[in-house]
This record gives structure tokens, sequence and C-alpha cells, in this order.
């Protein structure tokens, strides 16, 4: 689904991501782990073109989207859901729903929102409320049904159980393997909860200094001899 080839990028002149390859396979989770600053979140943000890229390719389905726009990989079913700043605040939950539609014709809009109440039944009451009174873990339901209104294919999710309780974080990685197993999306991960992250994993890319260190079975991972020494402490 989507093919990563020798990416370098960063920030302007701030070189953050060096020589990276990654293969995301359709309908698997695939994880990024590694230390704080190795440039997880920056791999995402490149692959929906919020980064400098200085050279390398990114493929989605054998198209070349390297360089275009993210409103532009939004319509061919890419989505990054952003640790915070992925709702509209001030809208209540139903507008928020809305403008994820804007793009999507009438009758297939209110399949869609159908769709995604039926996954984040959390959402069916609050309807009329604020986003930004949210908790936490229901601002995270919004941003997920928001993409899926977007019919995304691909869900990039940096840290989507950030600050949550484990019960929440629990209920979120329930729902990212229903994505997977339920509605055949492609879920590409960055997870501070990176033991529970690889359990639901089928692959994963560990990343130190800005390169891939690691890339492969998510099981294989735990077993590589730096796992422990780079993901402890961000693990526990
Ligand atoms: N918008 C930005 N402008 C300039 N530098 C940035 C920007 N965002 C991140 N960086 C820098 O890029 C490097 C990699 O950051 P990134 O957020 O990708 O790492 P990460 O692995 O996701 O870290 P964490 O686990 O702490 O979230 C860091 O040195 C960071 O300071």
């Amino acid at each position: 689904m989507l093919k990563v080839e020798n990416l370098n990028a960063g920030y302007k002149e701030l070189h953050i991501l060096f020589d990276v390859n990654a293969e995301i396979k359709d309908r698997t989770i695939t994880t990024v782990v590694g230390p704080n600053g190795s440039g997880k979140s920056t791999f995402l943000k490149s692959i929906f073109g919020l980064t400098t890229i200085y050279s390398g390719k990114i493929q989605y389905n054998g198209k070349d989207i390297t360089k275009i726009p993210p409103h532009d990989k939004t319509k061919l079913g890419i989505a990054y859901l952003p640790q915070t700043d992925n709702i509209f605040a001030n809208l209540s939950v139903e507008e928020n729903l809305k403008i994820a539609g804007y793009t999507v014709e009438k009758e297939d809009f209110e399949e869609r929102v159908e769709l995604a109440l039926s996954m984040f039944p959390e959402l069916q009451t609050k309807l009329k409320r604020k986003a930004g009174t949210l908790s936490g873990g229901e601002r995270q339901f919004l941003a997920m049904a928001m993409a899926l209104i977007k019919n995304a294919k691909l869900m990039m999710l940096d840290e989507p159980t950030a600050m949550l309780s484990p019960k929440y974080a629990s209920t979120i990685f329930e729902k990212i393997q229903f994505l997977r197993d339920e509605l055949k999306i492609t879920i590409l991960l960055v997870e501070q909860n990176v033991l529970k992250a690889l359990e639901i994993s089928d692959y994963a890319y560990m990343f130190v200094s800005g390169r891939v260190v690691f890339g492969g079975k998510a099981e294989e991972l735990v077993k590589h001899e730096k796992f422990e020494q780079l993901c402890v402490g961000y693990t526990l």
C-alpha cells in the first residue's frame, strides 16, 4: 500500500530523517517505536506532506505521492491524526463530522456518519457538545470518526493513547484492531505504550536518530538486542 524509499526529510534546513526505507502493507497495523526525538512523528508528517523532503520517494498504491500536498492526500484516502489539535474544539461534535464530510457525496455522507457512530457510539449522545469539552479519549474517537467519514484507507495515528487512562487506552487499541479487521483499514501507529501496541501489530519499525534500525514482524522486534535498552522507560 505504502512504500517509502531512501527518504531524507526534516524541517527546512534541519535534517531529521536519514535514508528511511519502509513498506506498509495493506490491511495491517504497523507500529513505529524508538526513543524520544528519534523522528517517529516526523516520519508520519513526511508521509502526509508536512515536512521538507530533500530526497527519496513515497509511493501509495503504486502512485508517486512524494510531492502531493496534504489535502490531495486526504482525497486519496490517507489520514493523519496528530496527537493534539486533531479536531475543531470550538465546534460541536456534529459540526466536526459535517466538516469531515465536505468532500463526500450527500448519500455517502449519511452512510459514513452512520458507520462512524456505530463504531464510536460514545459520540452519539454528545453530538451537540462542543468538541473542546470532550474527554481526551472521546476526542480521539471523534478524530477517528472524522477520518472514517473522509473514507480513509490508511490511517496514521500519532500517540492516540497519550494521556489516557489504561482503560481508555485499551478501548482505543480495540478500536484500532476493529478498523483493521472489520473495515480493512491500514494503520500506521506511533505509540508510547510500546508493548501493548506491538501486541496488536503485524509489523514494526524502530527508529534511532532518524534512521531505521529495525523493520520487520512486530513479534521479532521484541527479541531485538537493542529493544529493551532503547524502548524501556519510554515503554512502561
Ligand atoms: N516543527 C518542527 N520544527 C523543527 N524541528 C522539529 C519540529 N518538529 C519536531 N522537530 C524536531 O525533530 C526531531 C524529531 O522529532 P519527532 O517529534 O519526529 O520525534 P519522535 O520520535 O516522534 O519523538 P517523541 O517520542 O518525543 O514524540 C526532534 O529533534 C524535534 O525537536
